[in-house]
């Protein structure tokens, strides 16, 4: 198997058809709704909030809510007396069973649940999807985290709407120094692994560190990436401020740290300060322009058309140009 991250892979451009980056369509469809690029930010504390989340959703974007001190059920009803549509997280623990029976109980049907703990190849995870089907139906299930085929057979075999690839790639991810395991450090060819097996979208989640990234992604199987780091510390991110030497950083943590578990067990996490970068809003602008990009340098009008191209690998074992046969 060829391994290799984002750093080490070039796509190959084809002959443009088009005579403007405008005529590209950068729009993803995900659960029967389409939204504007193929980017959701990470469903974290330091990354998104209520009313990012009703921003994003009302300008065509896809969120997911995070799942820390949060009544979900209050949110579901919020999104909905706001005329969007509802995207949260849960767990696998009682508390979790409780929201699903408490929105079921009100009628209240979230459009979007994403199942979201670290080892998502799991019972509990067949459990709480099977709970999910019986009571909210219509409700768009998409399940992670996980980094193998197996997993993913398993998981939309279980019911599985769509599933989210990616086990300690992130930039507060320590996963894989405490425990060895992860998809860390060759998560693209994770994705490409994975992606040959899936029938249902993936999620890619975790260590995209440039917007190019982004098309790499779709390239190798993603329908959508979920990114933390690059969507936290902007202006109107929920992180602390702190000023270092007349600089500001916003802080970004991850959800398995101590400082979002507000105990020292099982931390999977960190904390970092990322510089304040300006506006939210200009980022997905200027992410969707060179998503744009991307889809003109593949040949193409419509991002599927991304998939379509070659690679090449630089350096290391399994250097070399790739071809689509
Ligand atoms: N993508 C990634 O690489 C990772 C992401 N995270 C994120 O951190 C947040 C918290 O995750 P998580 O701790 O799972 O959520 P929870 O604290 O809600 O735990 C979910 C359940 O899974 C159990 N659990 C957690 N890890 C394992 C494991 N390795 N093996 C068996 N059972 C496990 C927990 O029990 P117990 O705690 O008693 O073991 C608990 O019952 C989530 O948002 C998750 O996505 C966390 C780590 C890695
Ligand atoms: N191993 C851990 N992974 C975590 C934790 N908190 C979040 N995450 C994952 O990271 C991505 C974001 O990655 P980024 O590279 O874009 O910053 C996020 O979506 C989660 O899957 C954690 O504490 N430990």
């Amino acid at each position: 198997m060829e391994i290799f991250d984002y750093d080490k892979v070039l796509l190959l451009p084809r002959k443009c058809r088009v005579t403007s980056r405008s005529e590209c369509d950068a729009s993803v469809e995900l659960g029967g709704r389409s939204f504007r690029i193929p980017v959701v930010p990470a469903n974290m504390k330091t990354v998104v909030n209520e009313q990012i989340c009703l921003w994003l959703a009302r300008n065509g974007y896809f969120y997911v809510m995070h799942r820390f001190d949060l009544d979900n059920v209050k949110f579901v009803r919020q999104m909905k007396a706001e005329g969007v549509y509802a995207s949260i997280s849960l767990g696998v623990k009682p508390a979790d069973y409780e929201t699903v029976d408490r929105l079921a109980a009100e009628g209240l049907v979230p459009e979007y649940v994403t199942i979201d703990i670290a080892h998502g190849h799991a019972d509990t995870v067949k459990n709480m999807i099977a709970h999910l089907k019986e009571k909210l139906p219509a409700t768009f299930v998409i399940a992670g985290n996980v980094g193998t085929p197996e997993a993913i057979i398993d998981l939309e075999n279980w019911g599985a709407d769509a599933t989210k690839v990616g086990i300690g790639p992130g930039k507060v991810c320590i996963t894989r120094m405490k425990t060895g395991f992860g998809t860390g450090g060759w998560q693209l060819s994770a994705m490409k692994w994975c992606a040959r097996v899936a029938t249902k979208p993936i999620i890619a989640d975790g260590g995209i560190r440039e917007h190019g990234d982004i098309a790499k992604s779709i390239r190798f199987g993603a329908t959508m990436v979920m990114i933390g780091s690059m969507l936290a510390g902007h202006e109107e991110s929920p992180g602390q401020t702190v000023d270092e030497g007349g600089k500001l950083y916003k802080e970004y943590y991850g959800s398995a740290s101590d400082f979002n578990k507000g105990e020292y067990k099982h931390v999977e996490g960190k904390r970092i300060l990322e510089p304040v970068k300006g506006k939210l809003a200009d980022t997905l602008r200027e992410m969707e322009e060179d998503v744009q990009s991307s889809i003109s340098y593949s040949g193409g009008r419509k991002l599927m058309d991304i998939r379509k191209v070659n690679y090449v690998i630089l350096g290391g074992d399994n250097a070399g140009e790739h071809l689509l046969m």
